[in-house]
């Protein structure tokens, strides 16, 4: 694996940054009352792209495709044209490469910003959202939990199994997210009830965003649905567990997982992840010849979800896993969606699943942390948790470390405030 790219920018040759010239991850910023717009994070700036295609230092269609707050249209212009932007963005900002930017004073300062000043914000329009359960160890713990049996489903080692999910409901880290109102029914009840969650969660998943659209009727290969996805993201599934056990059978997850998503501010380009390919786990079953893989599928990253109550000083850490435990890869499920004739989009969001490693401290979900409350867990601050209390803040992380460098994706952070007053009084 190749080392660390050195950058004129001083910043990203630091052991500590998540954004070293290696990685490029590409987001949508603003500056105070500017208009949100494409930018580039290098070490600890942003790199202005719109304004560099304006001044013709960087171009990629006949049109602007950078003045825009999210990278659809960029992904729209084809992989071939993914590849040349970042091999651009690598020419202007290596270490004697084009000093296009480095030699000239006045149009560095405009293009380069200190991203500690910048408002980050979603970095694509998402078309659509589909979420999988492609997690081993997280099906088999959830079959424990909710059916009394590890045993997986009999489709499980068959298909990645998926559900539809809400676009709308997916918000860049940062966003503050109300406790779910929704109908539940403890066991006991005769009749339901309704008010805000009491089972409030986390799922820790990697979010892939598919860059090519397909027509409808037009099914893909793995090694075309491979080539259709333009990077990942770090993906919160907020659930609602009382609200989903109550409404999901036999349809799936509804309510109980569309009041918020949230995903990391930064789409790591799979380009960057390449060096960090990993094989999926032997399988268990023989897959159907369609959703065999011709390459490793899944990447080495490392994920950690921290917990923080209200006026704590410090987070603690909860779990701590690899996005390489997964059983399918994103290729395969983008494979499997679209066989039918599914159209794909640009933009089109999909979650990897729960992602959880066989040891207790690696599971990626409070409902398997807290063996569905039955076994709370210890705070670093002295107090313990079944699920999320208000205020908490649930904060992920993921980071792909190469030889004297990391790959992050900056923070997907979301704080927990109460429900709202509902129905409202008059
Ligand atoms: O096994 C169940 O009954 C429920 C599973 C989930 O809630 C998981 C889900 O949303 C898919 C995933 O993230 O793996
Ligand atoms: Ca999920
Ligand atoms: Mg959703």
């Amino acid at each position: 694996m190749s080392g660390l790219l050195k950058s004129w920018v001083e910043s990203a040759n630091s052991a500590e940054t998540q954004f070293p010239l290696n990685n490029l991850p590409y987001g949508v910023f603003s500056m105070y009352d500017e208009e949100p717009r494409c930018g580039v994070a290098i070490g600890d700036m942003i790199l202005d792209v719109a304004y560099l295609e304006e001044e013709g230092v960087i171009s990629i269609d006949d049109e602007p495709v950078l003045d825009l707050p999210f990278w659809n249209e960029v992904m729209e212009t084809g992989p071939e044209n993914w590849s040349a932007l970042r091999a651009r963005l690598t020419e202007i900002l290596a270490e004697g490469g084009d000093d296009v930017l480095s030699s000239d004073s006045e149009m560095r300062a405009r293009a380069l910003l200190p991203m500690k000043d910048a408002t980050l914000h979603l970095p694509l329009v998402v078309s659509e959202y589909t979420d999988f359960y492609a997690g081993m160890q997280h099906a088999k713990n959830m079959g424990a939990i909710l059916r009394g049996s590890p045993d997986l489903p009999a489709n499980w080692l068959h298909i990645p199994i998926g559900y539809n999910g809400r676009a709308s409901s997916v918000v860049v880290s940062g966003t503050e997210i109300h406790r779910p109102l929704g109908q539940t029914k403890a066991p006991d009840a005769d009749i339901p009830s309704f008010g805000p969650t009491k089972r409030l969660d986390i799922e820790l998943e990697m979010g892939a965003i598919v860059g090519t659209t397909t027509a409808l009727g037009q099914p893909v290969t793995v090694d075309q649905a491979d080539a259709m996805i333009f990077g990942y993201v770090l993906l919160n599934d907020w659930s609602a567990r009382d609200i989903q056990g109550w409404e999901y059978q036999p349809l799936g997850p509804f309510q109980g997982k569309a009041f918020g998503t949230t995903i990391s501010p930064w789409i790591v380009t799979a380009e960057a992840l390449e060096a960090f390919r990993k094989p999926t786990p032997p399988r268990e079953k023989e897959l159907l010849p369609y959703l065999t893989e011709n390459k490793p599928g899944l990447y080495d990253i490392s994920l950690q979800v921290d917990m923080q109550p209200e006026g704590a000083a410090k987070p603690t850490t909860i779990c701590q896993t690899n996005y390489a435990r997964m059983y399918y890869s994103a290729a395969q499920q983008l494979c499997h969606h679209a066989v039918c004739g599914c159209a794909m989009n640009a933009g089109d969001l999909l979650g990897s699943g729960t992602i959880s490693g066989s040891n207790r401290d690696e599971y990626g979900s409070l409902m398997e942390l807290s063996w569905a409350g039955k076994e709370p867990i210890s705070l670093d601050t002295g107090e313990t948790r079944t699920f999320i209390e208000d205020g908490d803040t649930l904060t992920l992380r993921g980071h792909a470390r190469g030889d004297g460098f990391t790959i992050g994706f900056g923070e997907c952070t979301g704080k927990i405030l109460p429900a709202i007053n509902f129905p409202p009084k008059t």
